[in-house]
Formats: C-alpha cells, structure tokens, sequence
C-alpha cells in the first residue's frame, strides 16, 4: 500500500528521502550537515526535508540499525513523531551512546529512517473505574524474565512494589 506523501527539499543538494529495497517501512533520511558527536554527546541534525502528510497519517523517526550497532548511535527520542500538520525541516536528535569513540558524520550520510503510518486520534472518555484485562496493572517485568544489573536494586524495588500493591 502507498500514500502520497508532498515533500520539500529544502537543501535541492542532497536526495529525497528513498527506500533502499521494495517492501522496506523507513526511507533514509541524511545529514545536511557534518556532524562530530564525543561519547554521550547529542546533536539536532537537520535533514533538509519538510513534508505534508494527510490528515489520519504521522511519519516516525526511527533509528537505523546499522548506525547503533556498529558505532552505537541512536535517536533521543525514538521514534520522533512527525505530526501530519507539521510543515518545518524535520529534524534528528542523534545521541552517540559509545563511552569511548567520538562520532563524525558527513553531510549526504544516513543518519535515521522515516516510516509512514495511518494513525487514529483518539476521543477520550473518562470513567471512575476501568473495566479488569489479564494483565491488570501489572507492569515494567511483572512477567519476569530479564537479568538483573549490577547495581539496579532502585528499578528492583519499584517492580516489587507495584507487585505488592
Ligand atoms: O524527531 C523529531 C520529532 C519532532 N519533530 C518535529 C515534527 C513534530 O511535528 C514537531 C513536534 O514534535 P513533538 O510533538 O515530539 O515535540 P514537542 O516537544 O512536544 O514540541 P511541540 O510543543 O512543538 O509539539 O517537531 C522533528 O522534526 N523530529
Ligand atoms: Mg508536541
């Protein structure tokens, strides 16, 4: 399924977003700019592409993961949201998560991939008391079956907390 999508290259040097292969959900976008990122470091990259989604769909920024696997840089905010209403550049808040190697991008690299979704808005009513599910209010590992980390005995209690509650 496609949708059409109105795009503005705002930077006509560098390519519209594209979609590597058929049946892939992101189209990379890249950096306009060069971009050094230390360990721990974050940037707002710009992208030089500004777009009109129709009313009931949003566009998310998404990581790449060859990006985060090989130098281990990812996205702030993952995935950003594209409102459909939005018209300005759209932009990346890249986060180099390496402890050790600085980061350097180069203007035209592929920092990050758009994928396009219908969504629905919601129209909330609100209620005194909710209707009961399986899961209940049972959340953040009440299934068990992570690792314990050195050191998380915070994270720990509060699991165990809201299990006895
Ligand atoms: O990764 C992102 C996330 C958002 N945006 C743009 C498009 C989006 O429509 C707008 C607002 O994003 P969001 O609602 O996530 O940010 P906010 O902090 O709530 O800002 P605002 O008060 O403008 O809504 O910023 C981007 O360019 N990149
Ligand atoms: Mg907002």
């Amino acid at each position: 399924m496609t949708v059409d999508v109105l795009i503005q290259r705002l930077d006509p040097g560098l390519p519209a977003p594209s979609y590597a292969h058929p049946g892939d959900a992101g189209a990379d976008l890249v950096t306009t700019v060069d971009v050094e990122l230390p360990p721990g470091a974050r940037a707002l990259v710009p992208t030089g592409i500004a777009i009109a989604l129709p009313d009931g769909y949003a566009a998310f920024v998404h990581p790449r993961s060859g990006l985060a696997a090989k130098l281990g840089v990812t996205i702030v905010n993952a995935p950003g949201t594209i409102d459909a209403g939005y018209r300005g550049e759209i932009k990346v808040t890249l986060l180099n998560t390496d402890t050790e190697h600085t980061v350097r991008l180069t203007r035209g690299d592929r920092i990050a991939q758009l994928v396009i979704q219908r969504v629905e808005r919601a129209v909330f009513h609100e209620v005194q008391v909710l209707p009961g599910s399986a899961r209940g209010d049972g959340g953040f590992g009440s299934t068990g079956g992570y690792a314990g980390a050195v050191g998380s005995r915070a994270a720990d209690a509060a699991v165990h907390h809201n299990e006895g509650a």
